[in-house]
C-alpha cells in the first residue's frame, strides 16, 4: 500500500507560508504535518494558534498536529478549533495518558501519542486500542534536519507486533530524518505514515520529491 506522506511545515518557508501550503496542495501530500513546540518540553520554540489558523486558511488536507509540549491537555479543544484533524500527544508528557486520549475524541479530532526515541512502545500496551495512530520519534524532538536514528526499525517491528496482538487499527508514524534512504526499509518493517521536512523542503523540487517518497514502496 502507498504510504501516507506528511511533510513538516517546521522546514518551510515561514515567510513565504501560503504559497507553501499551495504548494502541498499541489502536491502528492496525504497530510500537512504541524509540529508545536513549546520550549519547555524541546528546547525550542515553534509557532503556535495564529499560525496554524492561518495555514488552515489555505489548507484542504487533514492537519496532523504534534504536540510537543508540557500540559497538552490545557489545549486540546484550542488545536482542534484551530484546525487540526489528528492530534498526537507525548507519552512523556502525559500524567494521565488514558483520560488525554479520551479528551483529543471527545474533540472528534483522531487520537495520536509521539513516543521518544527512549521510550519503549511497550508502555502502549493498555492505550493501543483506543488510538488512531502512534509517532515514533527518529530523532529527538525539537529540530529538524537530524540524523535518523536507526534503532526505529525496531521499534516499528514491535510496535507492530503489538498493533496486531492488541488488534488496534493505530497507525505506524515514523517521524525524523525520513528522507530516499530509509523510506522503503521503514515501509518494509511496517510504517504507514512518513513525516519529512527537510527532504522536502531543501530539495529542488518539492513536489517530484514528494510524488518520489509517494512511490516508495515495501
Ligand atoms: O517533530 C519533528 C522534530 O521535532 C519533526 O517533525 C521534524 O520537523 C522532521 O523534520 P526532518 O527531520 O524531516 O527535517
Amino acid at each position: 500500500m502507498n504510504p501516507i506522506i506528511a511533510p513538516s511545515i517546521l522546514a518551510s518557508d515561514f515567510a513565504n507560508l501560503q504559497s507553501e501550503v499551495e504548494m502541498l496542495e499541489k502536491s502528492q501530500a496525504d497530510w500537512l504535518h504541524i509540529d508545536i513546540m513549546d520550549g519547555r518540553f524541546v528546547p525550542n520554540i515553534s509557532f503556535g494558534f495564529p499560525v496554524m489558523e492561518a495555514i488552515k486558511r489555505h489548507a484542504t488536507k487533514p492537519m496532523d498536529v504534534h504536540l510537543m509540549i508540557v500540559e497538552p491537555e490545557l489545549y486540546i479543544e484550542r488545536f482542534r478549533a484551530a484546525g487540526a484533524d489528528t492530534i498526537s500527544v507525548h507519552i512523556e508528557a502525559c500524567n494521565h495518558l488514558h483520560r488525554t486520549i479520551q479528551q483529543i475524541k471527545a474533540t472528534g479530532a483522531k487520537a495520536g501519542v509521539a513516543v521518544n526515541p527512549h521510550t519503549s512502545v511497550q508502555l502502549l500496551d493498555d492505550v493501543i486500542a483506543d488510538l488512531d495512530l502512534v509517532c515514533l520519534m527518529s530523532v529527538n524532538p525539537g529540530f529538524g534536519g537530524q540524523k535518523f536514528i536507526e534503532n526505529t526499525y525496531r521499534k516499528i517491528e514491535a510496535l507492530k507486533n503489538l498493533i496486531e496482538a492488541r488488534n488496534s487499527k493505530a497507525l505506524i508514524e515514523v517521524d525524523g530524518g525520513v528522507n530516499e534512504n530509509n523510506a522503503s526499509l521503514l515501509l518494509d518493517k511496517g510504517a504507514n505514515v512518513l513525516v519529512a521536512g527537510n527532504f522536502v523542503f531543501s530539495s529542488a523540487d518539492p513536489i517530484q520529491t514528494i510524488a518520489d517518497l509517494k512511490k516508495s514502496s515495501n
